[in-house]
């Protein structure tokens, strides 16, 4: 039996499809995997037992990688799950950016009891007048599974559309429309787009950097959209290039009491990924994920362990190392299996950074003792007994 323990509420066509004998529990302490959307577990003790965590959507900003792969915990996101539901919305922004929907809105509201409406209504819609943002250029900073989703309709709506991602995947070039212009150096989407939309991970590398600096760089007028993360924006210097007119909208799903306080901005409470279609996507892959990790040792979208991919195990018995990535450990882990005559059938060994994985397959069963000596082993960090 494993326990599932879930620290946000996860959809049900997701749990509802671990196996049989999988139970949810209230207490995370006795958690054999835990469930998560956007809750933060820097504060939390993480539990001896936890085998794996899986986060229903991309960003693992709210996830100790690192304490986690020390102590043996492979961390899953779901990639692309949420994509086109953050797509939707970020077009949603560009356009309420570019007319004054919102005080459009407001302004009928405000206006109901009037029986003259109709004919105020003409005179009074000056006010809220706009732009179209065909024939805009749209700059796309990262070109992962949402900014490329953003680039590529942004092209059928006849903007001009600049990719910059200095990393991108040879997936996600795949998937990028031949219209979206390759751009090498963010700068030029600084200095040339009306509208910028970032769509990274936040890391000690991208934090801050939408900052006075490159504000200065910009286009008078230019509108903002950050639907990735808080953090990624400068917010004084945000507030001040807002205040002086230079940002025209600055478009954010990460309410804050700076942004919430800032004129002109245009603010969601993060609502990227909450639609249906979103959470059912995430869950189901979170929840693959972990079964498959939990019922057979396989891994799959994870942020801190390698990729591993070994099938159901067909023989005796299978056991997964999760290890440091550092020399001779292959040579110790067969050594001790070698000491208990244990045949192997098939074995995988990755590494990803600092931190590795060993899934091996036995025609025979395996002892207690041989698992208590492979944990012997230093630089191993976790023995399981998959089968
Ligand atoms: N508002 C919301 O509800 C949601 C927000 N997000 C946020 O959006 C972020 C991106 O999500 P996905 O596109 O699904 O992730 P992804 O991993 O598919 O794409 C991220 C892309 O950013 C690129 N990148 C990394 N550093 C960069 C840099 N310095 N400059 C340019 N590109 C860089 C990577 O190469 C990658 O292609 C997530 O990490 C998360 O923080 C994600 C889903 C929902
Ligand atoms: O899960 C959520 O509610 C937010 C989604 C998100 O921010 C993400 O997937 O990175």
């Amino acid at each position: 039996m494993k326990k599932i323990h879930c620290l946000n509420p996860i959809a049900e066509c997701g749990t509802k499809l671990f196996p049989e004998d999988y139970v949810f529990t209230d207490q995370a302490a006795e958690a054999d995997a835990l469930l998560v959307r956007s809750a933060s577990m820097h504060e939390m003790e993480l539990p001896e037992n936890l085998l794996a965590v899986g986060r229903a959507g991309a960003g693992v900003n709210n996830i100790p990688l690192d304490e986690c792969a020390q102590q043996g915990i492979v961390v899953f996101n779901t990639p692309g799950a949420n994509a086109n539901g953050v797509k939707e919305l970020v077009l949603a922004g560009l356009f309420l950016a570019s007319r004054d929907i919102a005080g459009g809105l407001a302004w009928c509201k405000e206006n109901a009891a009037d029986p003259q409406i109709a004919k105020t209504t003409e005179k009074s819609k000056k006010a809220f007048a706009g732009c179209e943002i065909k024939g805009k250029k749209l700059g796309v900073i990262g070109l992962g599974a949402i900014g490329a989703e953003v680039a590529n309709a942004a092209t059928h709506l006849g903007m001009e559309v600049y990719g910059y991602d200095p990393y991108l995947s040879v997936n996600a070039a795949w998937r990028l429309s031949r219209n979206v212009k390759h751009i090498t150096n963010a700068d030029t989407i600084f200095r040339e787009c009306d509208y910028i939309t970032v769509h990274v991970p936040l890391l000690e590398s991208t934090k801050g950097m939408i900052d006075k600096e490159k504000l200065d760089m910009m286009k008078d007028g230019v509108v903002i959209l950050n639907f990735a993360r808080d953090i990624l924006v400068n917010d004084d210097d945000m507030a001040e290039a807002v205040a002086a007119g230079r940002v025209a909208r600055y478009v954010s799903d990460f309410p804050n009491p700076k942004v919430a306080n800032m004129d002109r901005v245009i603010l969601m409470p993060h609502l990227g990924a909450s639609t249906k279609e979103s959470e059912d996507n995430c869950a189901v892959m979170a929840v693959q994920e972990l079964t498959d990790y939990l019922e057979n040792g396989n891994i799959r979208n994870s942020v801190n362990y390698p990729s591993c991919d070994m099938g159901v195990c067909q023989t005796e018995s299978r056991v997964a190392v999760l290890h440091k990535n550092i020399p001779n450990m292959i040579g110790q882990i067969t050594a001790i299996l070698a000491a208990q005559g244990a045949n192997i059938t098939d074995m995988t060994n990755k590494s990803r950074d600092r931190f590795a994985y060993t899934l091996v397959d036995l025609e025979h069963s395996l002892e207690e003792a041989t698992i208590e000596r492979l944990k012997t082993i230093e630089g191993v960090l976790r023995v399981r007994r998959v089968k």
